[in-house]
């Protein structure tokens, strides 16, 4: 493939899920999207909007109803094999076989992807896991942070230039998480590109160099991170004022005001209609004296919650 070419490409992607006796549900809607090669790639949405629906037609799971995709310039449809070696998955549900250790585990999914014994990479990639001293012990005995981290193992025993986490942090604790996102982050500055689904907006912030959002199975958004961001018009001050609130004040260029405190307000406003003096200003000729400011920058929630507000 060339060197311009995107790490996976969605084109005009549909999937209708349909089942005898019950209503057809169309989980995808004429999604495309190109994720950029070396990024890390955040695919947002809330529940059900149709990211795991999404990932399983790359990994191979779900059937498409209509459209195309290639993984690492292979067509899922005319060269599944090769877009297959392309991909690492770590899956949304956790699921192994008891009975094998995680070093058995990793060596056959290796077998599975046809990677020769002398290629192979378990001990790194147990080691990368924080999994050595695990190494031998039965799945069963792991906890539930282990058994994750052990499906980001298996991901990634035949080298895939692509791997793919779906909501890899629910349910996960804090350290874990920052490790994983270590690991992930090193694993991207090797060149591997990174695409993550979550609900945690967040994650998605701190984490992602670019962000689609999909919604109801459509793609509502797809931009670099600090772009969409910038989109966000809500902002808000907290202001300490001089003098006990017995209500909250009007005035036409605050979008919402609300009391926090005995002498502390929030005051939101849109920065496109407003800016912070204007606001402060009108405070003042209501006739507040105004002892202390600070403002919040709006971050993807917000963005968020406006974009699916004007789909809704
Ligand atoms: N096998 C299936 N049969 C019928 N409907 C399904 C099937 N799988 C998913 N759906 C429906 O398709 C829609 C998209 O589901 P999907 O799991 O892709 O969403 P999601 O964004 O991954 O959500 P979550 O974050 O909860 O996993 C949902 O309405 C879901 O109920």
């Amino acid at each position: 493939m060339s060197e311009t070419e995107p790490a996976i490409r969605i084109e005009s992607l549909c999937k209708t899920y349909a089942a005898k006796g019950v209503e057809p549900k169309r989980a995808l809607d004429d999604v495309s999207f190109d994720v950029p090669r070396g990024q890390i790639f955040g695919l947002l949405g809330p529940n059900g909007a149709g990211k795991s629906t999404l990932i399983n037609i790359l990994a191979g799971l779900v059937v498409k109803t209509s459209g195309k995709a290639a993984i690492w310039g292979f067509d899922i449809d005319q060269h599944p094999r090769n877009a297959k070696l392309s991909i690492g998955i770590v899956p949304q549900e956790i699921l192994f076989d008891p009975f094998f250790t995680p070093r058995e585990a990793l060596e056959i999914q290796a077998g599975l992807y046809g990677v020769p014994k002398d290629k192979r990479i378990s001990d790194e990639l147990l080691a990368a896991m924080h999994l050595t001293d695990k190494a031998h012990a039965y799945s069963r005995t792991l906890s539930g942070g282990m058994k994750r981290r052990l499906l980001v193992a298996k991901a990634m025993v035949h080298s895939p230039p692509i791997l793919v986490l779906d909501e890899p942090t629910a349910g996960v604790d804090i350290e874990l998480r920052q490790q994983l996102w270590a690991y992930v982050r090193g694993l991207n500055q090797q060149g591997v590109t990174v695409v993550l689904t979550t609900h945690y907006l967040e994650e998605a912030e701190e984490l992602c160099d670019r962000i689609a959002i999909i919604n109801h199975g459509k793609l509502i958004a797809n931009e670099p991170t600090r772009q969409l961001v910038a989109r966000a018009q809500d902002k808000a001050v907290v202001v300490t004022v001089d003098r006990d609130l017995t209500q909250a004040p009007a005035n036409a260029c605050f979008d919402r005001i609300e009391v926090k405190g005995e002498r502390v307000l929030e005051i939101g406003y849109r920065k496109d209609k407003v800016n912070a003096g204007e606001v402060l200003d009108a405070l003042q000729k209501e006739g507040f004296g105004i002892v202390d400011v600070s403002t919040r920058d709006p971050d993807l929630e917000d963005v968020f919650l406006s974009l699916t507000r004007e789909n809704a």
